[in-house]
């Protein structure tokens, strides 16, 4: 019998002989507390959520809970000695890191009952603060000196109150998903192989150029230009504070208020992710203090942090020797995370030691692009606390948490340089996760009825980060260099994808789309999709509401013959989908070729593109403008006049229609689930080979067992495959049958 346990950490590397991981050396200039940071970092999120915030604000007032801020009037924080920087200290004692079991979807949404209002010169020490190590108290005043633009600074006295509305402004005016990007200088070898750097930035309008180099068929060369807009769009001299004030510090006051919030860095490898991620839980972790102490100062807070990774479709407690954990989902669909710990923290340093400890064990190896490449995903999670009845004789309910994740880099299933065995099925499982990711992100702004949480450890441990009250700060990381052109240009589409799909939330995103194309000749998918909203010629009328998880999504309120077409193409129970008319028009065109619609924006999703555009084929009947052109500037009033006047319910109810739909959702999710199904088994297959690749083991004996679970897998799919054909016939006759009865 073999023994399939994973063997975790260096034990495996020398057991498989694979190539040398080696833990990551933490830096600890990477976590300087206080940068010397330009001011002005601005918080650039967009308002939609502000009535809401406005009357919250009102109702809080009313309520009295400015009371717990007014006390911080009677401990003035400036007054306290400072520190500030990273302290050498001892070891986290013991009594201040409290382990646990996290239970990560024990979140209980239900509001809390209202805390009773302690004395206003309780101390900090009724929080737990037990002396050992800095108080959170103790280097306030250094919070007021570092902040140059005043945000997150300490206030004056009389100004606490207004602290915390400016805070509650703050995270309420974030969008739900924001979209930053982040260029990393040249590095030494690349200047020294004289690569140039291809990426211009503008800062100011958030805007991007790649200038890609290319060959004409006779050989000359040329440049291909592609720009992005995003929320943000950070250049080479941007700091770690900088894209901290710009990235985690405006959600951090909205974790007080259950919400989940979750900042992820993606791209390729040696892109500057583990760079720029490194150093925003220890700068969140003292905002969340600061709050705890200030803000929310004597209102029964308390933060807990765990920290794990995601290393071949397995996870490992960082913070406790790489154990393995398990996950499991109770009867309620939950997920829990068993065995993993999480310590209670009051102070700085004792974060800091966690967050060293922690990026200390995880697992690095050495890429062509990166010496220290990470090969997991890292997890590292804030949750905030609270008492119910404001004692600790109960355990504390959570509130909020902020989830920090640094991906491994997106392009390693791909990377042929390292192209072991256990780098292939890293890459696989990472490209797996990566992709369920925007998958997830995908339907969840669509409103869809199935979240494919499931199509990766990676969504489902997030899945309670992402249903309800949530944020989510993608940052792109890319290099600058011409050899990576192809990886900067797959990450900045990526990132496009899950920008667009929070047009819900910013109206500037709908007049960026255009900027997005103004000087791009290969233009990526999602720039130059327009969402119906946005066009509307009619109103204008335009709402954002949320949708069922709390995601924000636009709607149309006119009952326009526009929104009638979005119902025709999207006519699913509870579901609204934002229609676009480019796309459509490539597939109309390739399916009058009779070939399958061609993959513009990102080759990863082959699999699941073919249902997209299906629902889309109306708009092109119509005569939908096309998006393309360069230099386009958006028609206000565009062509929807020659839509034709169709009776629509004749079309609408036709049940046909809805059973075609089903049917095709069926089948795509049922032949992802074959593929995904397939890739598991290969994955373990190969472990299992792995093991057996040693005398004495019956190796034929898996050989065989591996290509009949191949050869079934392949007959499902070539089913599947079949199956898909002909419900695309079967819709394409019924879009033909919808045009010959137009105008
Ligand atoms: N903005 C930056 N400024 C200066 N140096 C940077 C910046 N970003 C990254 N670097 C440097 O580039 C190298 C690679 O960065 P990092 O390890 O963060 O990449 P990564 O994207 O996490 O890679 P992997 O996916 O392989 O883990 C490091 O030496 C890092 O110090």
């Amino acid at each position: 019998m073999i023994n399939r346990a994973v063997p975790s950490g260096r034990q495996m590397q020398q057991r498989s002989g694979l190539p040398p991981h080696h833990q990551r050396q933490y830096s600890s200039d990477q976590f300087m507390l206080f940068d010397s940071a330009p001011g002005g970092g601005g918080n650039k999120w967009l308002p939609h959520t502000q009535q809401v915030e406005y009357s919250r604000m009102l109702r809080s007032m009313q309520k009295g809970e400015f009371l717990s801020s007014a006390a911080d009037q009677a401990t003035p924080l400036g007054s306290r000695p400072s520190s500030g920087q990273h302290r050498n200290g001892g070891d986290v004692s013991s009594s201040e890191l409290s382990p646990g079991i996290l239970d990560l979807h024990s979140f209980d949404t239900e509001l809390l009952p209202e805390l009773p209002i302690p004395s206003m010169h309780e101390s900090a020490s009724h929080f737990g603060y037990n002396g050992h190590g800095r108080s959170f108290d103790d280097s306030d005043a250094s919070f007021s000196l570092k902040h140059p633009t005043g945000k997150g600074s300490t206030l004056p006295e009389n100004n606490v109150l207004k602290s915390f509305s400016v805070d509650k402004e703050k995270s309420g005016s974030v969008a739900k998903i924001k979209v930053v990007v982040r260029k990393r200088p040249l590095n030494k070898k690349e200047i020294s192989k004289k690569e140039e750097d291809i990426i211009s930035i503008k800062q100011r309008l958030n805007s991007l150029t790649v200038h890609e180099t290319k060959l004409k068929v006779d050989l000359t060369e040329y440049v291909e230009k592609h720009e992005f807009v995003f929320d943000a769009v950070l250049d080479e001299d941007v700091s770690n504070d900088e894209v901290y004030r710009e990235t985690v510090e405006p959600i951090v006051p909205a974790i007080f208020r259950r919400t989940k919030a979750t900042c992820f860095a993606y791209g390729q490898t040696g892109s500057g992710k583990t760079y720029t991620m490194q150093p925003l839980p220890l700068k969140a972790s003292q905002d969340i203090l600061r709050q705890m102490y200030h803000t929310h100062r004597n209102q029964g807070f308390q933060l807990f942090v765990s920290f794990f990774e995601i290393y071949g479709g397995k996870l490992f407690d960082l913070l406790n020797d790489r154990r393995k954990l398990c996950m499991r989902e109770d009867g309620k669909q939950q997920v829990c995370i068993v065995g993993l710990q999480e310590y209670r923290v009051s102070n700085v340093d004792s974060i800091r030691e966690l967050i060293e400890k922690g990026n200390a064990t995880r697992s690095t190896g050495t890429t062509g692009a990166n010496e220290e490449s990470s090969r997991s995903h890292a997890i590292l999670q804030l949750v905030i606390k609270r008492s119910v009845d404001g004692s600790e004789s109960k355990p504390p309910r959570s509130i909020g948490k902020l989830s920090f994740i640094d991906l491994a880099g997106s392009e390693r299933g791909a990377d042929t340089t390292d192209n072991d065995k256990q780098t292939r099925i890293e890459g696989a499982e990472i490209n797996k996760s990566l992709l369920a990711l925007k998958e997830c992100i995908r339907a969840l702004d669509n409103d869809q009825v199935h979240i494919p949480f499931r199509g990766s450890k990676l969504t489902e441990v997030l899945r309670d980060s992402f249903v309800g009250d949530s944020r989510t700060v993608m940052i792109s990381c890319i290099s600058p260099n011409s050899g990576s052109c192809e990886h900067t240009l797959n990450t900045l589409r990526y990132a496009d994808r899950v920008k667009s799909l929070s047009k819900g939330n910013n109206p500037k995103k709908d007049t960026s789309i255009n900027s997005n194309i103004r000087e791009s000749t290969t233009l990526p998918l999602s720039s130059a999709l327009p969402t119906v909203p946005s066009y509307n010629g009619n109103n204008g009328y335009i709402v954002t509401e949320n949708n069922r998880y709390g995601w924000s999504k636009q709607v149309d309120k006119e009952t326009s013959l526009l929104s009638n077409m979005d119902y025709v193409s999207s006519r699913r129970e509870g579901r609204r989908e934002e229609v676009s008319a480019a796309p459509y028009t490539n597939y109309y065109k390739e399916q009058s070729r009779g070939s399958t619609p061609a993959d513009d924006s990102d080759s990863s999703e082959e699999a699941y593109e073919t249902s997209k555009p299906l629902r889309k084929g109306k708009v092109e009947a119509y005569s939908a403008p096309s998006f393309g052109d360069k230099g386009r500037t958006v028609d206000p009033q565009p062509k929807w006049k020659d839509v034709p006047d169709v009776d629509t319910n004749r079309f609408y109810s036709d049940d046909d229609l809805s059973t075609l739909l089903k049917e095709e959702d069926d089948l795509v999710f049922a032949h992802r689930r074959q593929v995904e199904e397939t890739i598991n088994i290969v994955r373990e297959e190969m472990e299992l080979l792995e093991e057996a690749d040693q005398p004495g083991n019956q190796l034929d004996e898996y050989i065989s067992r591996l290509n009949s679970i191949l050869a079934q897998k392949a007959a499902g799919i070539v089913n599947l495959q079949a199956r898909l054909a002909h419900f695309q016939r079967r819709l394409m006759e019924h879009n033909v049958l919808v045009s010959s009865l137009g105008p």
